[in-house]
């Protein structure tokens, strides 16, 4: 299984010191940053976009750049985010009628591949692609905002072909973990001390976290918190196979 990757969302960061921020971040054991991207289309929200990641790049030369793209016509973007310095690029599959293509242009530019998928959308509409990205993000928050409450096992309109019992986020991220091993699984929204049991106990092993990590006095004590209990749940898994 992967390893497990904390990644802050510098979505509930003060942007006016963005860098310095995601210095703080790395400082205190970040292992990723998530940088959420936001049309006003795709979610009723802005944030920013290439030019801000252009300019943050330099300042942390070293840091993984994960972008979220909540963005209407992801491929667009592709180019402009890998000359940016992201490292990995995230688009949504509700976003684009070709994600096959969005998957090859991102894979010419080197960068890593990612799917996310809001909480109405199944995974299993993910599992076509799934042999050729790196990543699938689960929104376990309607995307567009920080600080929501996590929405586990709130969604009976999800159903899996087979089987006809509804199933929530907690069954649907153990579906892919017992099919796909070595994926990485990112779960993102209200991801916290109070919710990251049902996380990593579910498999995930790419946490976002954006105000319970940010917001707090104690980020350092935070991230290795979710950190241990990914870490456990990682164990706990090899034991049992
Ligand atoms: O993609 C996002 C919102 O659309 C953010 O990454 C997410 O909400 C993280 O923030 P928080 O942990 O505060 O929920
Ligand atoms: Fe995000």
């Amino acid at each position: 299984m992967p390893s497990c990757k904390i990644c802050p969302s510098m979505l509930s960061s003060d942007l006016s010191v963005l860098a310095s921020e995601c210095q703080r971040m790395l400082d205190s054991g970040a292992d990723y940053l998530h940088l959420d991207v936001m049309d006003g289309h795709f979610v009723p929200n802005f944030t920013f976009g290439h030019p801000v990641v252009k300019c943050l790049r330099p300042k942390v030369p070293r840091a993984f750049l994960d972008v979220h793209m909540m963005v209407s016509e992801p491929d667009k973007w592709i180019e402009n985010m890998r000359d940016a310095g992201a490292d990995q690029y995230t688009f949504h599959l509700e976003a684009t009628e070709d994600p096959v293509s969005c998957i090859r242009k991102i894979r010419d530019t080197g960068m890593k591949v990612g799917i996310a998928i809001k909480p109405g959308t199944s995974v299993e509409d993910v599992i076509p692609y799934i042999d050729s990205i790196d990543t699938v993000l689960i929104m376990t928050v309607e995307p567009g905002f920080g600080g929501q409450k996590l929405m586990f096992d709130m969604m009976p309109k999800v159903r899996f072909s087979f089987d006809l019992q509804p199933l929530g986020h907690v069954l649907q991220i153990q579906y892919l973990r017992d099919r796909y091993r070595h994926l990485d699984i990112e779960v993102d929204g209200g991801v916290g001390p109070s919710t990251i049991q049902a996380c990593a106990d579910a498999g995930a092993n790419m946490i976002v976290s954006g105000t319970a990590v940010v917001s707090s006095d104690d980020p350092r004590g935070v991230i290795s918190l979710l950190r241990q209990s990914v870490d456990e749940a990682i164990q706990k898994s090899q034991l049992e196979r």
